[in-house]
């Protein structure tokens, strides 16, 4: 039995509709997908995105900021779309697994990553979160805040906050434990909640993961055989959006890094999902990492979306 790591995009899970309805039924789409994965013989951890939703919640609470209701960090929103997109995850795998007469059970683990307090990444923010502008919007916006914003892979531009690379997952052995007694857990939103280790205490930092590189490391934690990365994209393509933009069906990390110094990986989008892919895949022939749609992964075993091998 293959154990695998799936991971879903925040923006693939936003696809569209910002509303919670509107991305529960992209969640309940990509639930009856992975039970039908495990249906077929596997064990599965799933993590998620959280860009656009915590970026979203940023918003919300900045909106309503006052003295009796002050917003909350960024930790703790992270933490929050853990606690939301875990429940539509594991209510969606709950009425998947009754529709089609499996017994699966999940839990959502409110996970940690534990990142370094001198991380560059402190000192140059990079994650893009929230909604897309325009240039325009984000002049606009300029005026009265010092949020920074980046072009966002040709889609608009969006804030950018830090984000450092996890170190370990505090809940790691629950996370394995659960996994080798069966239940699917949901783990490591948003690529968990960044913290740091002063002394014997663990402390909260206001940073979002990438969550490529935080299931990155659940994978290397429950010792998977496969990371599968769900996006918006059928496949990792060379020429991105370009007439002449062609889809890469099998990569070894040799083309990926040929790849990445071409810059052919948008940063903060497809970049940090190739560098994860090669963390993965690095120097271990039996593991398998694939980038493909939410709604390829009933066809992964045809070969669909993109593969990356050590060799
Ligand atoms: N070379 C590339 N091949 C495919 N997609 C790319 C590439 N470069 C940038 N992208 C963009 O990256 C997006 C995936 O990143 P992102 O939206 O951040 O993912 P997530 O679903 O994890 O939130 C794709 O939908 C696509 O718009
Ligand atoms: N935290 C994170 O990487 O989210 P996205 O997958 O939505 O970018």
């Amino acid at each position: 039995m293959a154990t695998s790591v799936i991971a879903l995009g925040g923006n693939a899970i936003l696809e569209k509709d910002p509303t919670d309805i509107g991305q529960k039924e992209t969640v309940n789409r990509a639930a009856r997908y992975i039970v039908e994965y495990i249906k077929a013989g596997n064990k599965v951890a799933i993590c998620h995105g959280n860009g656009p939703q915590v970026g979203n919640l940023l918003l919300q609470q900045n909106a309503a900021n006052s003295k009796k209701n002050p917003a909350f960090r960024l930790d703790t929103c992270g933490a929050m779309t853990e606690g939301s997109i875990g429940y539509w995850i594991q209510q969606g795998l709950d009425n998947a697994s009754k529709d089609l007469g499996q017994n699966i059970k999940s839990l959502t683990v409110i996970t940690q990553s534990e990142v370094d307090k001198n991380d560059p990444s402190f000192r140059s923010p990079s994650k893009p979160i929230g909604p897309f502008y325009t240039k325009k919007e984000v002049i606009e916006l300029q005026k009265n805040s010092n949020d920074m914003f980046i072009e966002d892979a040709g889609r608009g531009y969006r804030k950018v906050v830090p984000s450092p690379k996890p170190i370990k997952i505090v809940e790691r052995d629950i996370i394995k434990d659960t996994v080798n007694a069966g239940i699917v857990p949901v783990v490591a939103g948003g690529g968990g909640i960044p913290v740091i280790v002063e002394g014997n205490q663990i402390k909260g930092v206001e940073a979002v993961i990438d969550k490529d590189f935080g299931s990155e490391k659940v994978a290397e934690g429950i010792s998977a055989d496969n990371l599968i990365i769900l996006t918006a994209v059928d496949s990792v393509y060379i020429n991105f959006g370009q007439e002449n933009q062609k889809a890469l069906n099998h990569i070894t990390v040799a083309e990926a890094e040929e790849y990445i110094k071409q810059g052919q990986f948008a940063k903060g989008s497809m970049l940090p999902k190739i560098q994860a892919a090669i963390l993965f895949v690095m120097d271990h022939p039996d593991r398998k990492a694939i980038i493909t749609s939410i709604s390829n992964l009933p066809n992964i075993s045809q070969n669909a979306g993109t593969l990356i091998t050590d060799k």
